[in-house]
């Protein structure tokens, strides 16, 4: 059982001060979304979590220790980090790519030994990737790709799960198989946290949401106390109609709202 904190995290990226003052805490058994306009930070924070990025300010903890100065290797077993629009370099065999997920238990994609083929073959099976073990990952459709990507950080069987814009490339089918695969992730123990900008999706997934904005936590809580009509205004920008149906809400985007300063069109 592993968890995943922020204290007063600030990051500077150049000379922006991408994220100020976060506070979070990432609980196994959850599943957060974090959603909030393009560029206000959520990527930077991702990273930031996974310790690929060193603070400017405060701090990110796992289980009490500073993530920055957990040695890589392990880091990397503890927490399985998806980036956003990930790409393969190489024309390996998919089973190949997702095997190099297992590199962390310093197991070699051509020698895993038999827990870490297994993983392998889970990965791929709870992806939908079945009968594409053989094929080169450079020759798949994007989707596809995501999920082999999606299948690498599921193989190393970390307890904590990071995925940047995960189903960004999917088509309905699969943006709900990989949000299950999630759900039953953290269902299992682990410390899952996901970047989605579909608001409906996301509200249907999420344990607790986190929405921030400008590099800070705007609202956080269960998806019906984030996702209202007044936070969507002030901090998506526009008019929403949030509604309830059989229990789920659903978020429609109604039309923009003029920047501030800005003429109504
Ligand atoms: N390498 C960089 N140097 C300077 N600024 C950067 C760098 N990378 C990102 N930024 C800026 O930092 C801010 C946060 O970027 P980030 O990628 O975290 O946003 P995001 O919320 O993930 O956006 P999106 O929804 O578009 O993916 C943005 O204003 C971005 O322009």
């Amino acid at each position: 059982m592993t968890e995943l904190s922020a204290r007063g995290l600030s990051v500077d990226l150049g000379r922006r001060h991408a994220l100020s003052g976060v506070d979070l805490t990432l609980r196994p058994g959850r599943l957060t979304v974090i959603v909030g306009p393009n560029g206000a930070g959520k990527t930077t924070l991702m990273r930031a979590l996974a310790g690929l990025l060193a603070p400017a300010g405060g701090q990110v903890t796992l289980d009490g220790r500073p993530v920055t100065r957990i040695a890589s290797a392990e880091r990397a077993r503890s927490i399985a980090y998806l980036p956003q629009g990930g790409s393969v370099a190489w024309p390996l065999p998919v089973f190949e790519v997702v095997a190099l997920g297992r590199l962390p238990h310093g197991e070699k994609p051509d020698s895993l030994p038999p827990p870490g083929r297994e993983a392998v073959s889970a990965a791929i099976h709870a992806v939908g990737l079945e009968g594409f073990g053989a094929r080169a990952a450079t020759d798949l459709s994007g989707g596809e790709r995501a999920r082999v990507l999606l299948a690498r950080a599921l193989a190393t069987q970390a307890p904590v799960l990071l995925a940047d814009e995960p189903v960004a490339a999917l088509d309905p089918r699969h943006q709900l198989v990989v949000l299950e695969v999630l759900r039953r992730q953290a269902r299992a123990g682990r410390t899952v946290a996901a970047i989605m900008h579909d608001l409906t999706l996301a509200a249907r997934f999420a344990d607790e949401m986190i929405l921030l904005n400008r590099g800070r936590i705007a609202v956080s809580g269960r998806p019906e106390t984030v996702l209202t009509e007044a936070e969507l205004a002030a901090h998506f920008g526009i008019q929403a109609h949030v509604s309830q149906d059989g229990g789920r809400l659903v978020v429609v985007a109604d039309r923009p709202l003029p920047e501030p300063g800005q003429d109504a069109v």
